[in-house]
């Protein structure tokens, strides 16, 4: 886990990482911060309400330069006001957004304005101009810089080449698919050459194969253009895919970050619980789900998630598991994930209960690197 990601409570009693296990594009992230957020909180006039209404509170997070970072929590946590901070659109009431160590709040609109041009943008509903072709929508930005047409023209034509578009320059939004759409937001944001690009849901309105390839681009833009990217979404397998740092934010607070393995193979945070539950690994079978009890009786089974790196599956770590776990488990489904590049088996087990007593498993499954939480009881 690396300094330079400020833990906030709830990680305590998370797993130790081996940072030489971490992926190549981990690695091969520098400590620097890009963006910091020093005790920002955001009150909102509160209509009736005097005091007003916290979205933010304390909110004290780093982004790494180059990472992908992920900003994740239910609807209305603050996602969106936390990342509108970074450019400027929104003031913390309390505290600084540091931008490069620049505190966004001391701009003036110039200063402002040549921050803007530094961190492009992409939206869940693309935000092109209908009236525009591919080729000038991608161009306005530079056209209101002043750009000369030919170095707008030597500057857009890479960047459809890149995004896969050189062939639907002259096409109108109205004649090219969503994703298509996506792929035009994301060379716009590209255009004035941002050392940050900030993702709000830019997904969201795409079918899943879509969402793949546009996942793809980004990925491929934080490795060979070194952006580094802080995106808030709302789906999982985005953030499991593309992000290598994930915070979880919960009613204003950041509850739960780290490394997104990490905090994805033992979510301590209910939120995060929550928010990770409809991932397979994590999905309860529905009949069990049904059942399952926060306590137990004399005779009910304890039921399990157990995950570990997968690469300690191939080295017999599920023999050795489900032999600790005695002759009454039963496992009730598997499944190997990849999380930021890296395999994570996860299993559903039920054991008796009288087996379950936390001290007495963490001795067994500890030394094998496995993780365990209790999701509750059936009978
Ligand atoms: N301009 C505003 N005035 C008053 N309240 C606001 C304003 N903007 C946001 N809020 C409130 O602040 C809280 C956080 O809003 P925000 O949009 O940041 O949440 P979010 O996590 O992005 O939600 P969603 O996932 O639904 O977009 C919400 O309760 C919202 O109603």
């Amino acid at each position: 886990m690396s300094a330079a990601f400020k833990i906030e409570p709830g990680r305590t009693g998370a797993p130790r990482i081996d940072s030489s296990r971490l992926p190549d594009s981990s690695k091969a992230l520098s400590a620097e911060k890009i963006v910091s957020f020093d005790l920002v909180s955001k009150t909102f006039d509160g209509g009736s309400s005097e005091t007003g209404f916290a979205a933010l509170s304390n909110v004290n997070l780093d982004i790494e330069k180059g990472s992908t970072t992920a900003i994740i929590g239910r609807s209305g946590a603050g996602k969106s006001t936390l990342i509108r901070m970074v450019n400027g659109l929104e003031k913390p009431s309390r505290g600084r957004v540091l931008v490069d160590g620049t505190d966004v709040a001391t701009l003036d609109e110039t200063q402002l304005r040549t921050l803007r041009r530094s961190i492009g943008m992409i939206f869940q509903h693309f935000n092109l101009l209908a009236s525009r072709t591919v080729f000038d929508n991608v161009a306005l930005p530079l056209e209101i810089t002043g750009l000369p047409r030919h170095e707008i023209v030597a500057r857009v034509a890479p960047l459809l080449d890149l995004v896969g578009l050189a062939d639907k320059r002259d096409r109108y939004p109205s004649e090219i698919s969503g994703g298509q759409k996506q792929r035009v937001g994301i060379a716009r944001a590209l255009a004035t050459n941002p050392k940050l690009l900030l993702s709000d849901e830019a997904t969201s309105a795409l079918d899943p194969e879509t969402t793949q390839a546009v996942l793809d681009l980004l990925r491929r833009i934080n490795r060979e253009l070194g952006l580094t990217i802080l995106l808030i979404t709302h789906e999982m397998e985005v953030v499991k895919r593309v992000a290598d740092r994930v915070a979880v934010i919960d009613a204003g607070t950041i509850v739960e970050s780290g490394a997104t393995y990490d905090v994805f193979s033992a979510p301590q945070h209910a939120t995060t619980k929550a928010l990770l539950s409809g991932l397979p690994g994590y999905r309860l079978p529905p009949e069990i789900a049904q059942q399952l009890k926060p306590a137990p009786s004399a005779s009910s089974h304890a039921v399990l998630r157990l995950s570990a790196a997968a690469q300690s599956a191939e080295s017999g770590l599920s023999a050795s598991l489900f032999s600790r776990l005695g002759a009454g488990h039963a496992l009730l489904s598997g499944f190997v994930d990849e999380i930021g590049g890296r395999p994570l088996a996860s299993f559903i087990v039920k054991i008796p209960a009288s087996t379950a007593q936390t001290e007495k498993l963490q001795a067994e499954l500890s030394p094998l690197g496995v993780n365990h939480e209790v999701l509750g009881y059936v009978d």
